[in-house]
């Protein structure tokens, strides 16, 4: 095979298996077996072996890189990452809707969104290339942690369109992955972690990403911070525009138009939690369009235009270590 054919053909094979990473890892809906893809992804692996200037960044081959770092660089926020307010109860949340009503003459719309308990992350995108990935770390400075970042399946490395934004979101290790790191962990004599998300920040702390690449975190993204060339009115649509990218935002959301719908989302989603793939330590609560957004305004540390409400603490998954009893 020459070099142009090569270039072309690596090209193809790129394209293939990321529409099939896409369709596995961001819409949970395989499209080929695990073989088909293994076959595709070792053709590529063997033409970029044999023409090492064909390797690119975006490369499904690169995911993992192999040096381990000797320490995470700081990041700076242009944009903080802020925290959000929390209510505790039914009360909470009608004092928050008259809060907003009394900015707000017109009618507001609500959208609800589960409230993923992971680690959050921010995903800089250059024309449409990953380019760095970073923890909240007190809102102002964060840790860069672009390599483990990478070994996500659900992190897109090239997104659909060659766009340039800040995105924020969730990194999160999903319940049965979490069982089963402990399980390993539990038969090598090693501490285990207390909860999925002390597991995902642990994976996301390693220097090593072969670690944080067999952890099999996953993502969930949230936030549009810096919109470079895409618009959206409101957050429902910048969360289509995040799904239209190739990024992974959960779809679980609803608009509710009066509080009441909020607190029955909440109620039904306090049932059904214990049945979620991935832990929820409560739902998120903002008011959909940006222009009352922008009206609503922060506190020094918060929106004033969302709130996060907690669900009491789950009954903890844990697995009780054999007592040896000593008599
Ligand atoms: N854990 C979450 O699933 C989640 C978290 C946040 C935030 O922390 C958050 C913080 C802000 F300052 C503004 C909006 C936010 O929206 C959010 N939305 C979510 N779905």
């Amino acid at each position: 095979m020459s070099f142009e054919e090569a270039k072309k053909h690596v090209e193809v094979l790129r394209e293939q298996l990321n529409e099939m990473s896409y369709a596995y890892y961001v819409k949970d809906a395989p499209a080929v077996t695990d073989a088909e893809y293994d076959q595709i992804y070792h053709e590529l692996v063997g033409i970029e072996e044999a023409y090492p200037d064909l390797i690119t960044a975006d490369s499904p081959t690169q995911r993992v890189g192999g040096t381990i770092l000797p320490g995470f660089t700081k990041i700076v926020h242009e944009i903080p990452m802020l925290s959000l307010g929390n209510a505790f109860n039914e009360e909470d949340l009608r004092d928050f809707d008259q809060r907003i009503k009394k900015i707000i003459e017109a009618d507001v719309a609500y959208i609800c969104e589960l409230k993923i308990d992971g680690l959050a992350i921010s995903l800089k995108y250059v024309d449409g290339q990953f380019v760095q990935g970073a923890t909240r770390g007190d809102g102002t400075v964060g840790e860069d942690i672009t390599q483990n970042l990478r070994t996500v399946k659900s992190v897109p490395l090239k997104l659909k369109q060659p766009v340039s934004i800040e995105v924020r979101g969730e990194c999160f290790m999903p319940k049965k992955s979490f069982v089963a790191l402990n399980e390993k962990r539990e038969a090598a004599g090693e501490d285990f972690f207390a909860n999925p998300r002390n597991a995902a920040a642990g994976s996301l702390r390693q220097l090593d990403p072969k670690i944080a690449a067999e952890r099999n975190l996953d993502s969930f993204l949230y936030t549009v911070a810096d919109f470079g060339s895409i618009t959206a009115s409101g957050q429902e649509e910048a969360l289509e525009a995040l799904d239209r990218l190739g990024l992974k935002t959960n779809h679980e959301r609803a608009v509710c138009q009066d509080i009441e719908e909020v607190i029955q989302y909440i109620r039904d989603f306090g049932e059904r939690r214990s049945e979620l793939p991935y832990e929820i330590d409560g739902i998120v609560i903002k008011v959909n369009q940006f222009k009352q957004q922008e009206e609503i305004g922060y506190t020094v540390k918060a929106p004033r235009w969302a709130i996060a409400y907690k669900f009491p603490a789950e009954e903890a998954v844990t697995i009780v270590r054999d007592i040896e009893w000593t008599v």
